[in-house]
């Protein structure tokens, strides 16, 4: 997969060299290009922003700027656009599935209160373009829910997670634990400041291990994500305290 990042702050993607990401650079699974979107501003102070059309506090991305800065990395090709925004469609599991089996992603970083939404219609027109958000909350650029996204596609590829590490088993991956948020999990020492593993654990018995995992996802997500909870098949919520 290629990935190209458009962002006047590229420094933020050194997190990419390291680890999972990084070895994937290193083994080609992923080729990563950032690119420093004021390289194709023109003016001596290299301008980005300007005032916004309407009034308003802060400033907007000019779409000249990006304009070329896309022209440019696109080339002819069709790269899926993402756009990451506060006002934008959730990025679930199911979406950085999707993402992970396109070949070309092209993440545009907002700044500001934004990018002209001209650039958006625009590329709209010959590309497929999606603005996504990580949550609702407003951060400073589109920069960290790049790196959020990144991650969270770059561990589905083949080979990018080492066999301990299995996507498989992921709370939001299809599967008996989908919808389910992580239940505890342990390690040795088998106690540790008095506190006990639970024993089903160490009993060897896979059956009740499972059973035991579930349980305790379920308990997890029917306290902290009620409105998981509630999409949960009636079936599986019937031994268990609703309210807990
Ligand atoms: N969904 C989180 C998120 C994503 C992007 C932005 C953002 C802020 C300023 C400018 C451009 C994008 N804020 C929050």
């Amino acid at each position: 997969m290629r990935l190209d990042i458009i962002s006047i702050f590229p420094e933020y993607f050194a997190p990419l060299d390291v680890s999972l990401i990084g070895k994937a650079r290193e083994r080609g699974t992923l080729d990563v290009r950032v690119h420093q979107l004021r390289d194709w501003a023109h003016d001596v102070h290299k301008t980005v922003d300007d005032t916004p059309y309407g009034g308003g506090p802060g400033m907007v991305m000019k779409p000249e700027v990006w304009g070329e800065a896309i022209d440019t990395v696109v080339g002819d090709g069709s790269p899926r656009m993402i756009v990451p925004t506060p006002s934008g469609r959730p990025f679930t599991q199911e979406l950085a599935q999707e993402l992970a089996d396109e070949p070309w992603l092209l993440f545009a970083c907002g700044r500001y209160e934004g990018i002209d939404s001209r650039v958006m219609d625009e590329y709209a027109t010959r590309l497929r373009v999606d603005e996504v958000s990580i949550g609702d909350y407003v951060l400073a650029g589109g920069e960290v829910a790049v790196l959020v996204m990144v991650e969270a596609i770059g561990r589905l590829l083949p080979g990018v997670l080492g066999n301990a590490q299995s996507a498989v088993d992921d709370s939001f991956a299809p599967g008996s634990m989908q919808n389910l948020v992580e239940g505890p999990v342990y390690t040795k020492p088998p106690v540790w400041r008095g506190h006990e593993v639970p024993p089903v654990l160490l009993s060897g018995h896979h059956g009740n291990v499972a059973r035991w995992r579930r349980d305790q996802a379920i308990r997890r997500t029917v306290r902290n994500r009620p409105e998981l909870a509630r999409e949960l098949d009636p079936g599986t919520l019937d031994k268990h305290d609703r309210k807990l």
